[in-house]
């Protein structure tokens, strides 16, 4: 069924797992990952940037979410897992209110940029509107560094515990992102893979809600192996290794941001397909390697973060 983020999170909370947040932008990806999760009977958390949006409603933000609510609840209401769709990185008002209008099961107001007195303001406001009508609210504390379109930063600023208390107790928001030291994209990490324990660990400590872990992909050295076989050059991409990303569940992340992981499946399957196929060109066939290898990205991510089976 089509469910809010909060009941998902609140049981992944108590149970101290983490729940998968897949950036969608079309229709493929959103067919892997719900095989994925069917197969694990796993809950599913769909996320879609405003990127997103406005790719898929060619610029008009309230087409655009519509058009991934009807898609992602018209899947949902026919399965027994529980899966909520969720405003990934949302800055622009008219997006966050339009994905609220259409029926988005949560919002993130990303206003991490900004000083602390103003990220209460602007989480506050949009906090109050969305409780208004039962959606849930994530924030960002901190700065992740890295680039991905859209949502980049200069520099990484981990997040300070005691703001991260006073920002919860002031703006009430549902779950929150603190910055660790991940950053969005395949190049995470120049030298060894590293994230800031005990910063997590406080944080959970001071304010006890779901907490999400942005730029959580790992870049799957078998997918970067293929990928490279048919064409691609993703030299030098480094992604949080699958022991780290256990390690911050056990500190009680409970939802885990993956895109770059999905795209870079589905480009490795699409190289590989065509590549094998040249006859080929019934959309239907050449995007099914991408599929496979998105679900089986999916799949193996939900073992690994413990909601396999929590359906
Ligand atoms: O945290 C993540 C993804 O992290 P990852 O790159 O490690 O998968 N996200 O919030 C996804 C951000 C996607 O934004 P856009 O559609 O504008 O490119
Ligand atoms: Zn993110």
């Amino acid at each position: 069924p089509y469910v809010n983020t909060k009941e998902i999170l609140e049981k992944a909370n108590k149970e101290y797992y983490a729940v998968a947040a897949l950036n969608i932008n079309n229709l493929e990806f959103l067919q892997a990952i719900l095989e994925a999760g069917i197969e694990k009977k796993s809950p599913l958390i769909i996320e879609t940037s405003e990127g997103a949006i406005k790719y898929a409603g060619t610029g008009d933000p309230l087409r655009g979410a519509k058009f991934f609510v009807d898609m992602v609840k018209g899947f949902a209401d026919t399965l027994d897992i529980p899966v909520s769709l969720h405003l990934d990185h949302g800055k622009d008002f008219k997006y966050i209110v339009s994905a609220i209008k259409a029926g988005y099961s949560s919002v993130m107001i990303d206003a991490s940029d900004k000083p602390f007195e103003e990220n209460v303001k602007i989480t506050k406001e949009i906090v109050k509107i969305a409780h208004s009508v039962g959606v849930s609210v994530e924030a960002e504390l901190g700065k992740l560094a890295g680039i991905e379109d859209n949502v980049s930063s200069a520099e990484s600023v981990l997040v300070n515990p005691d703001e991260a208390k006073k920002f919860v107790e002031e703006t009430q928001v549902d779950f929150l992102a603190p910055a660790i030291g991940t950053s969005h994209g395949a190049f995470k990490f120049k030298g060894e893979a590293k994230l800031d324990y005990d910063r997590l660990k406080q944080v959970k400590e001071l304010t006890g809600i779901p907490l999400v872990l942005h730029g959580a992909s790992s870049v799957v050295e078998e997918i970067v192996e293929i990928a490279e076989k048919y064409g691609a050059d993703f030299g030098g991409s480094k992604g949080v290794p699958s022991e780290i990303l256990k390690e911050t569940v056990q500190l009680g992340i409970n939802k885990v941001n993956t895109d770059t992981d999905l795209r870079m499946a589905f480009v490795a399957g699409l190289r590989e397909y065509l590549h094998n196929n040249p006859k080929e060109f019934d959309p239907r066939n050449y995007m099914k390697k991408g599929k496979e290898y998105v679900k089986k990205v999916v799949a193996d991510r939900l073992e690994l973060l413990g909601s396999a089976g929590k359906a």
